[in-house]
Formats: structure tokens, C-alpha cells, sequence
């Protein structure tokens, strides 16, 4: 069973993170998340099938597992704390609307004829009304999410990673992963190396490594364009709800 549950909401850092901390072949992880994505509507069969496809580990070993969907599913805190209470979680989160707007290039790119960013966005533009049960706005009610999670899990075992800081200093970043996880910090900045023309930092296997591993081409790709006025909307809609999740985290992520 895992002790370690991935999930993010900052759609797809986690594989940086799993990256980094686990060195899969990256075919293999491209694949396994196409498979989450078609599984993901399917969270039942999918948890069971999860279960039994857990590899057996050592005592010193943890096994991590990733969904992106755990953080924003409503049954998953529940089943996940009668499977296994002590679990540690990590979520990675990210600005919500640079999160939306992401989200919805990564949709785009697969079904080029859906609406606009900014019609899905708003039931009701001119009155600034916030379309929240559009999927992608919705996931960044980072706090609404949290709380379902705090019922079944304390605080201290679940850790937030800052996706911006996993990209301006993932050694950072990734020391206070390894310091929650128990482990020894062995990943420094000399594991890193910052590809500019992807604008990345890139994974080395060793700090020797001369060939750094980069995350596939649909990551970090360049976003829609979006009206400045309809991300200034959206950011006045989730300054409150960011406010109470930086309180109930007690961690002030800078996206206000
Ligand atoms: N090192 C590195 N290299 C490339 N990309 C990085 C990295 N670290 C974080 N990111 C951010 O990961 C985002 C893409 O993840 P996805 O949404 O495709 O992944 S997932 O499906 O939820 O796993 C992607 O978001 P977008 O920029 O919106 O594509 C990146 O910003």
C-alpha cells in the first residue's frame, strides 16, 4: 500500500515531483498518466485497481503513488484514511488561475472546438459572476477542498508544495518534500540544471550527470492568451478563498 499519496491541482507537477524523487522511465510515466486521465471518471475501479497494481516494498522503502483527481474528489480523503490512516499526502498547488488557464490549454489542445476561456469562465460576465462548476475553476478552491481532506487527516501529515517554487528553486522546494518525508536531503542545486529555451529546470540523475532528464513536450507548453481584465476577475474571485487556504495551511504561497 502507499505511504506516500501524490496529488496535484497545479495540473501535472506532481510528475515533477515523483521526477525527482523516483526516476521512471518517462514513456512509462506519459502513458500511466494518459491512463489516469481515462480512469479518472472511473475513481472506484480505479482505487481498487490502484491497490492491487501497488508493487511489495521493503520496511526502509516508500511507495508513492499519483492522482492528480485525489485532491478535489470528494470520497478520497474517506477512502484513503480507511485503506491506510497514516499515509502521507502531498499536494502541489500553483496560482489558481494560471492553474485554470492551463488547464484549459491542456483541454484545448486535445478537443481544439471547445468554447473560450473566458465564456466557460463566468455564468454571467458583466456581473462578474464566477461559473465555479466549471471543472477548472472549481479545482482551485484550494481551501473548499482542503477542508474535506482535514476531516480524516491532520495537518501535519499532509504537505503543500509551492508549483511556482518548484520551478524557481526546485532543490528548495524539494529539500522540504525529503524533510517531510523522513528522508536524508539528498537532492542539492547541483541535481538541477535550469533549461532555458524550456524555461525548466531539468532533473540530473547524478550531480555528475551530464544528460539532465527535462518533463515531456506537454509540459510548460505556452499558454492561451487570455483578456488581462478576465484574469483580473478571476483573481479577485479567488484572492478570498487563497486568503483562507494560506490560513488553514499557514503557508503564504504569493499569489495575491
Ligand atoms: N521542470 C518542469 N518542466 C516542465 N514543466 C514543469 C516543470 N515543473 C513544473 N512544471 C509545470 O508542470 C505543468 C504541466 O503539468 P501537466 O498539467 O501536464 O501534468 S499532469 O497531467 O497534471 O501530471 C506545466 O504547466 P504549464 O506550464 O501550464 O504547461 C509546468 O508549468
Amino acid at each position: 500500500l502507499p505511504s506516500v499519496s501524490l496529488s496535484t491541482v497545479a495540473t501535472g507537477l506532481e510528475e515533477q515531483v515523483v521526477q525527482e524523487i523516483d526516476d521512471d522511465d518517462e514513456e512509462e510515466e506519459e502513458e500511466k498518466e494518459e491512463e489516469e486521465e481515462e480512469e479518472e471518471t472511473e475513481m472506484i475501479v480505479h482505487w481498487v485497481q490502484r491497490r492491487s497494481l501497488m508493487p511489495r516494498t521493503l520496511e526502509s522503502q516508500i511507495t508513492l503513488e499519483k492522482t492528480p483527481s485525489y485532491f478535489v474528489t470528494q470520497e478520497a480523503p474517506r477512502r484513503i484514511f480507511n485503506m491506510s490512516r497514516d499515509t502521507k499526502l502531498i499536494v502541489v498547488v500553483r496560482n489558481p488561475v494560471t492553474r485554470a488557464i492551463s488547464d484549459y490549454t491542456q483541454t484545448l489542445s486535445k478537443k481544439p472546438d471547445i468554447p473560450t476561456f473566458e465564456g466557460l469562465s463566468f455564468r454571467n460576465r458583466t456581473l462578474g459572476l464566477v461559473d465555479v462548476s466549471w471543472n477548472a475553476i472549481r479545482i482551485g478552491l484550494y481551501a473548499l477542498h482542503l477542508e474535506g481532506w482535514l476531516r480524516y487527516f491532520p495537518r501535519a501529515q499532509i504537505h503543500f508544495v509551492s508549483g511556482e517554487r518548484l520551478i524557481t528553486d526546485p532543490a528548495g522546494e524539494m529539500g522540504r518534500v525529503q524533510d517531510f518525508l523522513g528522508l536524508r536531503r539528498f537532492l542539492t542545486d547541483k541535481h538541477f540544471y535550469f533549461n532555458k529555451t524550456k524555461g525548466f529546470p531539468c532533473l540530473k540523475r547524478t550531480e555528475a550527470s551530464l544528460l539532465p532528464r527535462c518533463l515531456g513536450k506537454s509540459k510548460g507548453r505556452a499558454h492561451v492568451q487570455i483578456d488581462p481584465e478576465v484574469i483580473d476577475q478571476l483573481r479577485e474571485f479567488y484572492r478570498p478563498h487563497n486568503i483562507k487556504f494560506y490560513e488553514t495551511v499557514g503557508q503564504d504561497f504569493r499569489w495575491e
